[in-house]
């Protein structure tokens, strides 16, 4: 589904990614994990169109990404959630879900100052795909309640939910995880399972928490410097010495796989 071919991404003499190849299947959790400053955001601005390559190719479902820009990135079915959680605060869960359609809306200033009957429609269908998105996170109750109001753990499934309201394809979580205590985090990781089995996304995740990546990805990358270090599935990577050594600590603190 999302293909990188031999990247390249610098800025001013530094070489964020080096000649960065993957692929992403359909259907699948793939997960990016490396140190601090290995360049796994900049793998995400290259997709969100933020970052723009000095060398090599970036697919979606077959067309060059790097044709579009980032408004068109999410019309072509591709949705992220940033590290930090960024809702608008004092606005409701229903009215933060909204905002996620906003930029595949295609209407003009003047219908909607007209309000035209087609304004009301498309008012009736978002609302409607934002109640559709409640349920399937199950917080349908939460609706009318500001954002500000909730736990940390509930923010992120509204913005993971606002990255569902388009018609997405490809999700990308930007540390989903970071800052949550263990209950949260396992409210998260189910939640990745089911995007991707009861709801038929392709998820894309960067992650420090191990053992959420461990439970999730069906496929890893491993990133230094830049560069693509290991690739398998999360078995493979949790054994791989040379991962071990750049990023999970000693070889003897690795826990063994069941
Ligand atoms: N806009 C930018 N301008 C200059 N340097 C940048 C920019 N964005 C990223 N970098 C640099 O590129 C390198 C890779 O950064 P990146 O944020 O992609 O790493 P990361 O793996 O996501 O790190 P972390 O886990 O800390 O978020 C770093 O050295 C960073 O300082």
């Amino acid at each position: 589904m999302l293909t990188f071919k031999n990247v390249t991404v610098q800025f001013a003499g530094l070489t964020a990614i080096n000649k960065l190849s993957f692929d992403v299947p359909a259907g699948k959790i793939f997960s990016i994990i490396g140190p601090n400053g290995a360049g796994k955001t900049t793998v995400f601005n290259c997709i969100s169109r933020f970052y723009t390559p000095v060398s090599g190719e970036i697919e979606f479902n077959g067309k060059n990404l790097l044709q579009f820009k980032p408004h068109h990135v999410i019309k072509e079915g591709i949705a992220r959630s940033f590290q930090n959680v960024e809702l608008f605060a004092n606005m409701t869960v229903l009215d933060n879900l909204l905002t996620g359609l906003h930029p595949t809306l295609n209407k003009n200033i003047f219908s909607i100052a007209l309000n035209f009957p087609a304004i009301k429609k498309s008012e009736r269908e978002a609302v409607a795909r934002a109640n559709e998105v409640m349920e399937l996170l199950d917080i349908k109750e939460l609706a009318d309640e500001k954002v500000n109001n909730l736990p940390f753990g509930y923010q992120k499934m509204v913005d993971i939910g606002r990255a569902m309201m388009s018609d997405t394809k490809l999700i990308l979580l930007d540390e989903p995880v970071a800052g949550m205590n263990p209950v949260e985090t396992e409210k998260i990781s189910d939640l990745i399972l089911r995007l991707r089995d009861e709801m038929g996304f392709t998820v894309l995740v960067i992650e420090h928490d191990m053992s959420l990546v461990m439970k999730v990805s069906d496929y890893v990358t491993v990133m230094n410097f830049g560069q693509k270090i290991a690739e398998g599935v999360p078995q493979e990577i949790q054994r791989n010495p040379v991962v071990i050594e750049a990023y999970l600590g000693e070889v003897d603190d690795v826990a063994p796989v069941n």
